[in-house]
């Protein structure tokens, strides 16, 4: 990796422990439909947990093709279906707490973890909606909780014909921070991870999801 991570000035705790959301979470109405939940410094403890998921994770590399050549996918990845256990019991107090707080919106519970790993300023993901599966017809929700160095995470409505009609909203998340996409987010905006040439350090991103949503 090439910057050691930066523990937060803020986050002392050796142990993770996931704090409420009721009463602090905040939602933003987006054009469309759509909306985010914030919930800055949800994980406390999160540098702890970081560090642990760093190397209990079987992180591994991905290459996609584009166009006429194979390209290594800009982070490490992992993903934990409905079956898997996750890897760490804060996770799984973390995943209990985003089922209780929004099983009533949601009708169901979340059921997937996918994580990245974004090593340093050039591992980033380009602009995409969530929509592999029922997100691609159907309001849901992805939760998504940050670890480590912040990284901006940028939100555009879907362009139009190739036009893009606002300027991104931009997120700053990192350190225990929890983002909820929901409503129609995950098909009529795009969201999107960056590069960056300030040097940064890894972040980690979990993505609860429910069943058959991508
Ligand atoms: O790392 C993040 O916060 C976003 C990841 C993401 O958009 C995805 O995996 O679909
Ligand atoms: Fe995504």
């Amino acid at each position: 990796m090439a910057a050691p991570s930066q523990a937060s000035l803020f986050d002392f705790d050796d142990v993770p422990t996931v704090r409420p959301l009721a009463g602090v979470i905040r939602r933003t109405e987006l054009a469309g439909g759509a909306w985010v939940d914030i919930r800055p410094g949800w994980v406390g403890g999160s540098d702890a947990l970081f560090e642990e998921l760093a190397l209990a994770v079987p992180w591994h590399g991905e290459r996609r093709q584009m166009y006429d050549r194979e390209v290594a996918v800009p982070r490490l990845l992992c993903f934990y279906d409905e079956s898997a256990s996750l890897p760490n019991p804060a996770l799984v107090a973390a995943k209990a707490m985003l089922d209780d707080y929004y099983r009533e919106e949601l009708g169901e519970p979340f059921s997937t973890a996918g994580m990245c790993l974004y090593r340093d300023g050039n591992d980033s993901v380009a602009w995409h909606g969530d929509t592999i599966g029922r997100s691609k017809t159907e309001d849901t929700m992805v939760a998504i909780l940050s670890l480590g160095a912040p990284r901006s995470l940028l939100l555009r409505q879907r362009p139009i014909d190739g036009t893009i009609t606002a300027p991104p909203v931009k997120y700053g998340l990192g350190h225990g921070d929890l983002i909820v996409m929901g409503g129609s987010c995950l098909r009529t905006w795009e969201h999107a991870i960056p590069k960056t040439s300030r040097p940064v350090g890894p972040r980690i991103s979990v993505q609860f999801r429910p069943r058959g949503v991508r």
